[in-house]
């Protein structure tokens, strides 16, 4: 598995607001479609292309278009569906499919309580969104999920990860070709309740939690 860590002052600074615990959901929710944006960029610099004729107003040329079949892009929800509006802002023609999974919060067994995604994935580029990575469990079921449907190229994107699930996530998928993770940063561990320390807290919470 390839890892890119983005290291770039503007990301240090979203990223610093979004751990501010006093950060309401909003401008929350605003910086991490920003963050995406960011991520996604370098993300998807091995997106296929292809050769298309067009014609500008002077003359004839050939340039490059997003290949067919369309990119995949997957929110694991709840979080993931924070980054998808600033995702499909980038690839607006991107088909987008749907992972529920909840990490149990005692036991961290992930449990999946909705799927929808296309039957075939064979030869599809999968772009997954979640915004934490801390023991790793929710990504490694979900990139066997998708290597059982057929996708041959995963780049998942997440804003945070622990040292910890990365170790894991690399583990979980050695010997697979094609899985990247782009990460915004990465922090320095996981606490007894397996949250990233310094982290920001409950992801999906701070993203939809009810306002106190
Ligand atoms: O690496 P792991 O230990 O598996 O933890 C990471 C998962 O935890 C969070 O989701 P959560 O289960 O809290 O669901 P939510 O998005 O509905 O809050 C996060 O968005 C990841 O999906
Ligand atoms: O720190 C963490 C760990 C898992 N999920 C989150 O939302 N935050
Ligand atoms: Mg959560």
């Amino acid at each position: 598995m390839q890892i890119t860590i983005l290291n770039h002052p503007l990301v240090d600074h979203k990223i610093s607001v979004l751990r501010d615990k006093n950060t309401p959901s909003p401008i929350f929710r605003q910086l991490v479609e920003e963050l995406v944006a960011l991520l996604a960029y370098e993300a998807t610099r091995g997106i296929r292309t292809e050769e298309r004729e067009i014609e500008t107003p002077v003359a004839k040329t050939v340039g490059r278009m997003l290949a067919s079949p369309r990119p995949l892009v997957v929110p694991i929800l709840r979080a993931g569906l924070g980054m998808l509006e600033g995702m499909t802002k980038l690839l607006p023609t991107a088909e987008v499919g749907f992972l529920g999974m909840a990490r149990n919060e005692e036991t961290l067994d992930i449990v999946t309580y909705a799927e929808r995604l296309p039957e075939d994935l064979t030869g599809r580029q999968v772009y997954v969104l979640d915004p934490m990575l801390a023991t790793g469990g929710t990504l490694i079921e979900t990139i066997k999920f998708l290597r059982e449907r057929g996708a041959d190229h995963i780049t998942c994107l997440c804003i945070i990860g622990a040292p910890e699930g990365i170790e894991a996530l690399q583990q979980g998928v050695a010997g697979m070709e094609n899985v990247n993770l782009f990460l915004a940063t990465q922090d320095e561990r996981l606490n007894e309740k397996a949250y990233i320390v310094p982290g920001l807290g409950d992801a999906g919470d701070r993203l939809y939690g009810l306002a106190e």
